[in-house]
């Protein structure tokens, strides 16, 4: 048999908070820790009714756990993601400030006729500290990648510090620079029909097609947003660059990929449009890039499934 005076000095060092209430919701124990933490001692607390001392706890899920466990005689360890500070609980003498992060579970037990229960409660802080550190860390790092999540290839980060690099390379040494825009053709008709897992699929399978069509190191294949890939082609003119597109747009089509029934061909193809550096007119990133926009949506009023060079160029060409 424990001695009392054990028992409660046990009590008095426990480092968690301890709250007992009887089947009226009084409180019948508010142990130290709770009492340092919350600036209110037990001989405060204790023989008043939980809910009428801290008010802001009525309606919360703490209150439906007491009474599952007063009613029921069933525990609940309360879910962290609906309110993670239910008690005003400070680290030790900072009253005010943050709440701590709180764990809490709530359990029936049985003392003679008496139903009581025991509400514990465990600071989290740190962890939950800790937890959001990972997910800020994770969030920036993912920010800071340079490849696309769903298809493996570059993101538009990595495109667009790939297409700076190789304009001012043109700049500097007069050499050549093409960059393709491409959109799969009736892409939102293939979600409505087959469903955005498999349109997902299909963009995978597209992307490893079209990054396989460039072979040298320099080239760079990227997926530019939704179902918008790009390319970035140093040392490539626009005659050449047009091929590179048209090759890339046969390799698609031939991939064969059965598409919805409402769009143009029954198979998956792609619109591509083609701009090349030219220091007197598109000469910039952004200038470069509305080009190459424009001939892509020459591409699709043209029918799809088929490549236009901006135009100006095929004029120079
Ligand atoms: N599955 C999937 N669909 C995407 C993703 N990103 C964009 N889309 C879809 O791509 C579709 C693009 O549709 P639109 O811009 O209307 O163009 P479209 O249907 O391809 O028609 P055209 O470009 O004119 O041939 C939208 O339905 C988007 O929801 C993605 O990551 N996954």
């Amino acid at each position: 048999m424990i001695h009392p005076k054990l028992f409660e000095r046990v009590l008095g060092l426990a480092n968690l908070g301890l709250v007992v209430l009887d089947a009226s919701q009084t409180i019948v124990l508010w142990n130290q820790w709770m009492a340092s933490h919350s600036g209110w001692s037990a001989s405060r607390v204790q023989g008043n009714e939980l809910f009428d001392l801290i008010p802001e706890l009525r309606g919360q899920r703490l209150e439906q756990a007491v009474h599952t466990a007063l009613v029921n005689n069933l525990p609940t360890q309360l879910p962290q993601a609906s309110n993670r500070t239910p008690f005003a609980l400070y680290p030790a003498g900072t009253w005010g400030g943050e709440r701590m992060e709180q764990s809490v579970s709530v359990t029936p037990f049985t003392e003679g006729k008496e139903r009581y229960c025991l509400i514990e409660v465990s600071d989290v802080s740190t962890t939950v500290g800790r937890e959001r550190q990972l997910r800020g860390q994770a969030e920036a790092l993912r920010a800071q990648s340079y490849v696309d999540g769903l298809t493996g290839i570059a993101n538009r980060r990595h495109f667009d510090v790939a297409l700076d690099r190789e304009l001012r390379r043109a700049h500097r040494n007069g050499n050549e620079l093409s960059l393709l825009l491409m959109d799969i053709d009736s892409f939102k008709a293939y979600n409505d029909h087959f469903g955005h897992q498999q349109g997902d699929a299909c963009l995978s399978l597209v992307a490893e097609a079209f990054a396989g069509m460039l072979q040298r190191p320099a080239d760079l294949a990227a997926r530019y947003g939704g179902e918008e890939f790009a390319a970035v082609l140093p040392d490539t003119g626009p005659a050449q660059a047009q091929q590179h597109a048209e090759a890339i747009r046969a390799r698609i089509a031939a991939l064969g990929i059965t598409h919805a029934p409402a769009a143009v061909r029954n198979h998956v193809t792609m619109s591509i449009g083609v701009a090349s550096f030219d220091k007197n007119r598109l000469a910039d990133a952004e200038s470069l890039l509305g080009a190459a926009d424009r001939a892509l949506y020459a591409a699709k009023h043209a029918g799809r499934d088929c490549v236009v060079v901006d135009s100006a160029q095929d004029a120079a060409a």
